[in-house]
């Protein structure tokens, strides 16, 4: 376990300060919040910053493999909570509440906050810390991890969250199927930009594809690192997720997996793309198990092959030795008459939007061409959707 001693600018101590003064406030007692739990044990790569020399009695280790950077500024906790409109009959769902800087202005506003936090050392200092303002009754805490957790009903999202779990989370919200007005987030600056980003910048990839299919994200400000308890080594920015009234009809397993496909090298044409003979294989094997009738054979017999097989597991070799040449080549042929029809063989995908996208999939769907596995799914929900972000 590596401890890293806190650094010695005077900003830095001018904020430790600020911690302790605030977990006095708060009522916090330094000795259970210096020790270790055992659920932190388990973590031998985790660096922890301290608020205060280790011989310092009121002290409350902060977690950097937890994204435990708080948020110390009132006049930008103020402004969140202000843009994200919250109403007295709002049920308002919070991610990582921390020592509860956010939670407690969220409770002034909302009817009810139920926060979603890890680290039960956290979860402590919030009651205290709720209890002294009276709000208690309106704070619901669960305390699990948020990836983990089923949300409840809620009607808004409003956090400042642990960066670690960005992408899944935003993907856990946006296709949790929980219909909800909008989730006000603080996220790295440089994730926060992918979100924001539009076919053609140079931030644009498949989750930036995948939020837009189902919601729009507004930019509300950039907040320096210099704002957080410890200083990260980023900087941050606030951005609210408004899930669209209306989203396309299309089969999202289709549609993730399409996307998955497509953005796997995001700068390649589709036509490089669509050329991999492993990608080939796949998609060979999925037509074939999802078309059992003769006229959606994809194939002709007695046609020269031009591709080889450089398959990498066993199964594809099996595969690939069990259908002709011809067979692989005429599939091979489609795709690319595909790509050629819509003027798409040499578009790259982080170019198009995602009318194209859609239009794109339709015309592989309509020849039979599927890119998720509907005859032996392994997961078609969105948790397996989030799942896919965490590595
Ligand atoms: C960036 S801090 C924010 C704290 C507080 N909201 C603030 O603004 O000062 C992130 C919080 O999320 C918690 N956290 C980290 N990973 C989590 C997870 N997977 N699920 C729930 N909470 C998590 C951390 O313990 C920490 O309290």
């Amino acid at each position: 376990m590596l401890i890293l001693k806190p650094k010695t600018t005077p900003l830095y101590h001018s904020r430790l300060i600020f911690l302790q003064r605030s977990l006095r406030n708060l009522g916090t007692k330094s000795s259970r919040y210096s020790r270790r739990s055992s659920d932190e044990e388990d973590d031998p790569k985790d660096q922890k910053f301290q608020n205060a020399e280790e011989n310092q009695p009121d002290r409350l280790y902060l977690y950097k493999s937890k994204g435990q950077h708080l948020l110390t500024n009132t006049r930008i906790l103020d402004a969140i909570v202000r843009r994200s409109d919250v109403r007295p009959t709002d049920t308002v769902l919070e991610i990582g509440p921390g020592t509860g800087n956010l939670t407690v202005k969220l409770l002034e506003a909302a009817k009810k906050v139920v926060a979603i936090e890890i680290d039960k050392r956290m979860v402590e200092v919030l009651h205290k810390r709720v209890a002294d303002e009276g709000l208690q009754d309106k704070l619901h805490v669960i305390c699990k991890d948020a990836m983990k957790a089923e949300f409840p009903r809620f009607d808004l999202v409003v956090a400042n969250i642990p960066y670690g779990i960005s992408s899944p989370l935003v993907a856990k919200l946006v296709y949790g199927g929980n219909p909800f007005r909008s989730a006000t987030l603080l996220l790295q600056k440089e994730f926060a930009r992918r979100l924001l980003a539009k076919p053609g910048d140079s931030e644009f990839n498949r989750l930036a594809v995948n939020v837009k299919l189902v919601a729009d994200v507004e930019f509300v400000m950039d907040v320096s690192k210099r704002e957080f308890l410890p200083c990260p080594k980023v900087d941050s920015s606030v951005v609210i997720i408004r899930p669209k009234a209306e989203i396309p009809d299309v089969n999202l397993d289709e549609w993730w997996a399409f996307t998955k496909t497509c953005f796997c090298k995001k700068n390649k044409t589709l036509g490089a793309t669509f050329k991999q003979k492993k990608k080939l294989i796949e998609l060979y094997k999925l037509a074939k198990a999802t078309s059992s009738n003769a006229e959606n054979s994809l194939v002709a017999k007695n046609h020269e092959s031009d591709i080889d097989y450089d398959s990498e597991t066993d199964e594809d070799v099996g595969f690939a030795s069990s259908c002709s040449d011809s067979e692989m080549t005429l599939f091979k042929e489609k795709i690319v008459g595909i790509l050629k029809t819509g003027g798409f063989h040499d578009k790259r995908p982080s170019k198009l939007s995602n009318e194209e996208l859609l239009y794109i999939l339709s015309l592989f769907n309509q020849a039979g061409i599927y890119f998720h596995d509907h005859v032996n799914p392994k997961g078609s929900d969105n948790v397996a959707f989030a799942a896919a972000y965490t590595s």
